[in-house]
């Protein structure tokens, strides 16, 4: 049996890690400055209090501040807005995440869009996703922005022309991914729940991205042989259905797609470690934007 080699996005993230790290270390030693990421948790959810836990240490980890803000879960929308405002006002702060999703009461498209987009790093506000889509400079979405990291990594300018499949059309990791991918020349689809034969469109892909969040939708037999396939799916399975403990599965099914695909990602250990980097850098990023700081030289 054939085996997919293994994109170490836990390997990358570390790599990635330590040049922020390296940059921040520069930047106080010349200026005397450091970036400041603020985390914003509304709620008690267990799965997102351990990345915040995460951000928070890496953060502190990569000489950064991080600034935590946790608030109850009956927070009324007001509130959580005068919160944005004070740190969008705060020049301590260069980076604003809301953690998502926020309670039912809170419509998270207002607080996205009451965030100053200069401080935007997660890159979901408007004007981030336009600028995006434009081809301007712009913050964009950690996720897919790791997924670029690790396909640059596995596939450099062979991505150029190939037919790309991304699955799933959120605005937090379908749209921004497709735009990347066609920033690498890729042809690219986006596919969703209402996609008739999906089987057969991902089966034409030499990328693969499943972003669906069903556990090991992607089977073995839809992969073109030799193709890369990145799965951004974190799916906890209950004790129960994992045969005693709880086990963290992607959107792709590993052990059927290993066999065929020529790279694959793992989960975990794959793109999520990505992510919480790439919230570093786009920080970091974010730091010498607003300062006029040019990155390169520090
Ligand atoms: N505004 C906002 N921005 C986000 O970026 C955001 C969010 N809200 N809400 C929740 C999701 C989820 N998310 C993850 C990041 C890293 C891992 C990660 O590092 N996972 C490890 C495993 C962690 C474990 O063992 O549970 C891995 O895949 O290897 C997971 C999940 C960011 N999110």
């Amino acid at each position: 049996m054939p085996s997919a080699q293994l994109i170490d996005g836990k390997a990358v993230a570390t790599d990635l890690r330590a040049a922020v790290a390296a940059r921040v270390g520069g930047m106080y030693a010349r200026l005397g400055l450091r970036p400041g990421l603020a985390v914003v948790l509304v709620g008690e959810d267990p799965a997102s209090q351990v990345y915040v836990r995460n951000k928070h240490k890496q953060t502190e980890a990569c000489g950064m501040q991080s600034f935590e803000h946790r608030l109850p879960a009956d927070t009324a929308q007001a509130d959580l807005l005068a919160l944005v405002a004070r740190l969008n006002a705060d020049d301590a702060v260069d980076g604003i995440l809301v953690q998502l999703p926020l309670p039912r009461q809170i419509d998270a498209q207002k607080v996205i869009e009451a965030i100053d987009p200069a401080k935007d790093v997660d890159g979901f506000h408007p004007i981030n996703a336009g600028r995006l889509a434009t081809g301007q400079p712009a913050l964009v979405p950690c996720t897919p922005l790791g997924c670029l990291m690790l396909l640059d990594r596995t596939l450099g300018a062979e991505m150029a022309g190939r037919h790309a499949v991304v699955i799933g059309r959120s605005n937090i990791v379908g749209k921004p991914m497709a735009q990347l991918l066609l920033g690498r020349d890729c042809t690219v689809t986006i596919a969703h729940s209402r996609t008739r034969d999906l089987a057969e469109t991902v089966h034409g892909a030499d990328i693969v991205i499943a972003a669906v969040g069903r556990p090991e939708m992607v089977r073995g037999f839809w992969i073109k042989p030799g193709a890369t396939v990145i799965d951004v799916g974190i799916n906890r399975l209950p004790p129960a259905a994992a045969g005693g403990k709880d086990r963290l599965v992607g959107d792709v099914n590993f052990e059927e797609a290993k066999a065929v695909a020529g790279h694959i990602t793992p989960v975990p250990g794959g793109v999520g470690p990505m992510t919480i980097a790439c919230l570093l850098s786009n920080t970091l990023q974010a730091a010498c934007a607003r300062r006029g700081i040019d990155m390169a030289t520090l």
